[in-house]
């Protein structure tokens, strides 16, 4: 049985970065091993002071690596598929940051070849599971103590937006993360998703619609909502308002500490996702760690990638057409039942 886990990191940008530093720093049973990125200066900076760490310049090159037993895979999602096949032909453990792939086809394709395989070795990152108060928002559902859940209002929305994010973006880089934390929450499927666009932001790049609000339904009939807000300008925030028949949770509205001085009140926004979910990426990226070392996965899995695919899909058909769009999904492998 492998001790610890001598991890590349395919892709060194801002999310791979975080997880390089996070892996380094504060995980245990998991080293960096090797870091890949094309822009090699990039890989190179990024194994600064990690002893044993190689800067690489290929996936292939750092799964061909005898020294490396298990890969996150941090690069834009369209690269995701590739890196996929190939760290599942070599039956090592994989964190891969959502989207699992871009697409439900693809997204489909790789579930059926870990479901052949007969063992789950992705797991996908959709951190919020990971987060406290996501936690414990799942709990009241499942426990049962508020009665039955009957409505989710959810509230994305990000300062501003890298250069190059499209209109498809909001849903596809997003939304994905609501589509995740709904079907987390109701422990359900999403049957359709519906997209209005209203009024837009006069600080929206040039083809780019925002805000939009997504409309959704699961198979029990839960209705969610989502404004998605991607220039908001203000700082970072994901919130979720859930109705239920006794009583109405709120989480993730500003927290921390609410301090008074020098005339003035309030608390601090986080600025960006690195800062409001920092703690559930270490505790997201543990509990891969300490599952890959038993040979299991630790979190959300390659079914809920291709779900969430399959949700993005609609959604940008819906994005297109204004209609309610249903979402359809193939048989579930037993292997996520
Ligand atoms: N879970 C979360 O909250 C978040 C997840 N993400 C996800 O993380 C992934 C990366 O996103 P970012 O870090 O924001 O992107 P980024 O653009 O900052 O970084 C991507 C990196 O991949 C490198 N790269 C591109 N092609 C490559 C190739 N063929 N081989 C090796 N390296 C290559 C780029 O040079 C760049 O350094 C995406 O899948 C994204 O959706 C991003 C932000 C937050
Ligand atoms: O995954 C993420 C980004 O890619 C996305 O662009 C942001 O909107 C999300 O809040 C963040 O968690």
């Amino acid at each position: 049985m492998t001790e610890k886990l001598r991890v590349a990191v395919i892709g060194a940008g801002r999310m791979g970065a975080d997880h390089i530093a996070r892996l380094h720093h504060r995980i245990s049973g998991a080293e960096v091993a090797a870091v890949v990125d094309i822009d090699v200066a990039r890989a190179e900076a990024a194994i600064k002071g990690i002893p044993g760490a190689v800067a690489l310049a290929s996936a292939e090159e750092a799964l061909d690596n005898g020294d490396v037993n298990a890969v996150l895979i941090a690069t834009p999602g369209f690269l995701h598929e590739d890196i996929l096949f190939k760290a599942l032909e070599r039956d090592i453990p994989i964190l891969c940051e959502k989207p699992l792939t871009p697409d439900a086809a693809s997204a489909l394709k790789v579930v059926e070849a870990e479901a052949k395989s007969g063992r789950k070795r992705i797991q996908v990152g959709f951190m919020r599971r990971f987060d406290a108060e996501y936690a414990a928002l799942r709990g009241i559902v499942t426990e049962g103590r508020l009665g039955e859940l009957l409505v989710l209002h959810h509230q994305h929305r990000n300062p501003d937006t890298p250069a190059g994010f499209t209109n498809e973006m909001l849903i596809n880089d997003s939304v994905v993360h609501e589509f995740d934390a709904i079907r987390f929450f109701t422990g359900e499927e999403i049957t359709s998703v519906q997209v209005r666009l209203g009024k837009p932001t006069r600080n929206a790049p040039e083809g780019q619609h925002d805000p939009q609000h997504v409309l959704l339904e699961t198979e029990s009939g839960v209705l969610a909502d989502v404004e998605i807000y991607v220039n908001a300008k203000f700082g970072y925030e994901v919130a979720t308002q859930a109705s239920f028949e006794d009583g109405i949770v709120n989480i993730g509205n500003d927290g921390g500490p609410y301090v008074r001085t020098q005339g003035r009140w309030g608390g601090r926004i986080t600025p960006g996702f690195e800062e409001r979910f920092g703690t559930a990426y270490d505790v997201e990226v543990q509990a891969w760690a300490d599952a890959a070392l038993r040979g299991e996965i630790g979190g959300p899995s390659a079914w809920d990638g291709y779900a969430t695919a399959a949700c993005c899909e609609a959604g940008v058909e819906a994005q297109r057409t204004g209609a309610k769009t249903a979402v359809v999904l193939a048989p579930k492998p037993g292997l996520y039942n």
